[in-house]
């Protein structure tokens, strides 16, 4: 069997259903409503996986499932070198939202990164300690600083209402995903100028390291052409 994990709730759920119907192969969830079972139609030999968005990359990485459905911007996150462990099948054209770095809309004086990294040493000087940047993104954003040349932050892990954290006076600046920029406004956070760390969406993704004796490696051959797709180069 080939194990194809989807995110188990939600808008990024029902697209990634719609997006293999399209292509003839029907996902769907059985059981009850709140029962995370499911079943595929139009393909011998794929099970269905249902899992937290957050989760599929590490279950990739793990090799439990052969192929998962999540967004661009958790895999670079949650997996080092993703490259090597996961192949790119397909951009799937939805679950689209930017990670970005934003400040305080009334700090003037910080438009761009330069800004920021002279704002962040003025900002360690005054208050003896870093200036907090809150996230759930750690490894984009530290790599991120690091090409554009801040030094002078410390992150403070955040898990959900980010944009909060700095009303909450828990960080001075956030880096989160946005799509229509409203969580933003309504906190009064603005965009740095160069502050685009990733553009995200949904893609398909196969598992480098998962067990593809056992016949997956044949469903998958028999899978690709249903979906469009051709076998990436060293899977
Ligand atoms: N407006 C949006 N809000 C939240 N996530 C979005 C939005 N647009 C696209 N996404 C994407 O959807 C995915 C959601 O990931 P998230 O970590 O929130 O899922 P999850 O772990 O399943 O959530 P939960 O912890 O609630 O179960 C990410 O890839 C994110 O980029
Ligand atoms: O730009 P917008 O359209 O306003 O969307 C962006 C918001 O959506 C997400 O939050 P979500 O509702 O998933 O909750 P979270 O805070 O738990 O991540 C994200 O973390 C932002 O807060």
């Amino acid at each position: 069997m080939l194990k194809l994990g989807v995110p188990s709730k939600g808008r990024l759920m029902e697209q990634t259903f719609e997006w293999f119907g399209a292509r003839g192969l029907t996902l769907a969830r059985t059981g009850s409503d709140r029962e995370y079972a499911g079943a595929v139609m139009g393909c011998e030999g794929v099970e269905l996986v249902l899992l937290s968005a957050g989760e599929i990359p590490r279950e990739l990485a793990a090799g439990r499932i052969h192929l998962g459905v999540t967004g661009s911007d958790l895999v670079r996150d949650r997996l080092a070198d993703w490259p090597d462990q996961v192949a790119e099948l397909a951009a799937l054209g939805f679950g689209h939202a930017d990670l970005i770095l934003a400040v305080p809309a009334c700090w003037v004086d910080v438009e761009t990164l330069d800004d920021l990294d002279a704002a962040a040493a003025a900002f360690r000087r005054a208050h003896g300690f870093r200036l907090r940047i809150a996230t759930k993104y750690h490894r984009l954003v530290r790599e991120f600083l690091q090409d554009q040349g801040v030094a002078d932050y410390q992150l403070v892990d955040s898990q959900g209402a980010t944009e909060g954290t700095v009303k909450n006076l828990t960080a001075e600046a956030i880096a989160d995903i946005t799509s229509s920029g409203e969580t933003l406004r309504a906190n009064h956070l603005r965009i740095l100028t160069g502050g685009l760390i990733h553009e995200s969406q949904a893609m398909l993704f196969a598992a480098r390291g998962a067990d593809w004796t056992n016949g997956a490696s044949e469903v998958l051959d028999h899978l690709l052409p249903v979906l469009g797709l051709t076998r990436p180069q060293g899977l």
